[in-house]
């Protein structure tokens, strides 16, 4: 487990110096991923983290169950940590419940404690953050708590008028799965999580895929993103 090593933040400082913090020629080696048909070579020694943002609705959960199947990911879906954290009765679980309500965004520092307790007691060295960052603040959160950044950030771009039919449809019982809930969540995700996509667009390590079509054939367009990966 990576608990077994004094923190994670010392795990991941790794890969933070050696991917970003050397200078010019670095990102420049980084730039190349922009090509969109590399990604960085996992190792076991770090973690290798691939960030999964879209709209609500957009399939990102749906997707991760697909690339656990065929890459051996573990799936860390930050929006599922809250619900278990308001279903276990802690103490943040009323502040939680009533920010999903709202289609709101948790501190920072709550999600990201959650991320890196799951990750922590994860053997898994690939992960899959699913809905998470939501915005700079929560990016620059995770950064400077674990250390690290996203080797891969997947985006999956629907239309909203698609969203909205699937969550309506979803039936899951979720309290934020209802209509006036859904507008304020593309609304959040309207103003805080572009940014974050440009910034990882700008990173050059940003997969940008149409979240259109049926689950199958959006995985198609998945797979060779990671096919470079062995499960
Ligand atoms: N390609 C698809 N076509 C039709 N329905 C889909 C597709 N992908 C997922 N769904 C359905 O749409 C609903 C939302 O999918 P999912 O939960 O994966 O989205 P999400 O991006 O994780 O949403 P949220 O951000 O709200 O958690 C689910 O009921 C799912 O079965
Ligand atoms: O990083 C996060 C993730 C989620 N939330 C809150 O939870 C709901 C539901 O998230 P899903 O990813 O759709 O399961 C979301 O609308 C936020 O209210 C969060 O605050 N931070
Ligand atoms: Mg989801």
């Amino acid at each position: 487990m990576w608990r077994r090593v004094a923190s994670v933040s010392h795990l991941f400082s790794h890969s933070k110096s050696t991917k970003f913090n050397q200078g010019a020629s670095t990102f420049k080696i980084w730039e190349t991923f922009t090509s969109e048909s590399e990604i960085p070579t996992p190792s076991k020694g770090s973690p290798f983290i691939t960030f999964v943002l879209g709209g609500p609705g957009s399939g990102k959960g749906t997707q991760c169950a697909k690339i656990v199947e065929a890459f051996g990911f573990t799936h860390v879906s930050a929006g599922d940590l809250l619900r278990r954290e308001i279903a276990s009765g802690s103490a943040y679980g009323s502040v939680i419940l009533s920010t999903i309500r709202e289609g709101k965004i948790v501190p920072s520092q709550v999600t990201v404690e959650l991320i890196q307790k799951e990750m922590e007691s994860n053997d898994n060295y690939k992960f899959l953050i699913d809905g998470f960052p939501r915005s700079e603040e929560n990016r620059k959160a995770f950064e400077q708590t674990i250390g690290a950044e996203p080797d891969v950030v997947l985006f999956f771009d629907c239309p909203e008028q698609e969203m909205v039919k699937r969550v309506l449809n979803r039936n899951q019982g979720r309290v934020d799965d209802n209509i006036d809930t859904i507008k304020k969540r593309l609304e959040i995700f309207d103003e805080l999580n572009w940014p974050v996509i440009n910034y990882y667009s700008q990173r050059g390590k940003l997969h940008k895929i149409n979240a259109v079509g049926t689950v199958d054939e959006i995985f198609e367009k998945v797979r060779p993103i990671f096919a470079p990966l062995s499960k």
